[in-house]
């Protein structure tokens, strides 16, 4: 299990967590625009920054307790500046956190990308997502802190990727911008990353079919404030379009 209470990240002058909750015993989409604070909150599970408040994996303090833990895996690049190349890459990750380099390559050989004797960046952008990520799953982590798994993607690979999402990591956070793939997703949750604040979770299923309207209602999903208005999210019954109502949701943030 992972849980945040009071978790607040401070870069340079800036807040940029702020006040963030959740318990989370399960794998859970963050949306929310750029700027918002949802690669931060992922560093800071992947043990990059130094927060205030509590953070807990397994009931473990994270910045006091966790040394090492290896449970958790990020595709986050910084995770992996260290190697010349990426088959020095999977073979570090291999001693260090137990990658399974067979899973590495038959998920690479899924993808078709040859990054034999290739440095990470010299890959292109869509390969290096799927290098990354194929990296960060072939540990078969419990825990998963994903940023952008489809970033730079085609059609084809998105839909590996979905994939790999569904298969691998028991609980944990995957951070997307992909409204359009929020359907393949229906049954999860997700959370709202806006200007540093965690909202959620709710069901993506309620997601897409609900509408952000201003000020307070009774009826709401989620309370939201927005550049210091309230805002509450709520579900439109019957509406045809749902990914356009998300869209909607998008253009107040
Ligand atoms: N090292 C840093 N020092 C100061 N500010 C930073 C630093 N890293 C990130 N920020 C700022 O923190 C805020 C949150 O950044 P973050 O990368 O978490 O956003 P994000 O929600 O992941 O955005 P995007 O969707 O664009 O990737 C941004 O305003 C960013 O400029």
């Amino acid at each position: 299990m992972i849980e945040a209470e009071g978790l607040s990240l401070f870069l340079g002058e800036n807040r940029i967590l702020k006040d963030v909750n959740f318990r989370l015993e399960e794998k859970a989409l963050i949306l929310g625009p750029n700027g918002s604070g949802k690669s931060s909150l992922l560093k800071v599970l992947s043990g990059f920054y130094r927060y205030k408040g509590s953070v807990k994996i397994d009931g473990k303090e994270l910045m006091r307790d966790v040394r090492g833990y290896t449970e958790l895996s990020t595709n986050l690049p910084e995770a992996y500046y260290l190697a010349r190349d990426v088959d020095d890459l999977i073979s570090i990750y291999s001693e260090i956190k137990g990658s399974d380099h067979e899973t590495f390559l038959k998920m690479m050989e899924e993808t078709g990308v040859n990054f034999k004797k290739r440095s990470l960046f010299s890959l292109s952008l869509g390969e290096r997502t799927l290098t990354l990520t194929a990296l960060a799953f072939s540990s078969k982590p419990k825990v998963i802190a994903v940023d952008e798994p489809f970033e730079n993607l085609d059609k084809n690979r998105k839909k590996i990727v979905i994939q790999w999402i569904r298969k691998y990591g028991k609980e944990g956070f995957i951070v997307t911008h992909e409204i359009g793939l929020l359907k393949e997703f229906d049954t999860w949750k997700a959370y709202l990353m806006i200007e540093g604040r965690l909202y959620g979770p709710v069901t993506i299923i309620d997601l897409m079919s609900s509408k952000l309207v201003k000020g307070r209602r009774d009826d709401s999903l989620l309370e939201l404030k927005i550049r210091q208005e309230d805002y509450s999210l709520i579900k439109e019954e019957g509406e045809e379009n749902e990914i356009l109502d998300l869209n909607h949701v998008y253009d107040y943030i």
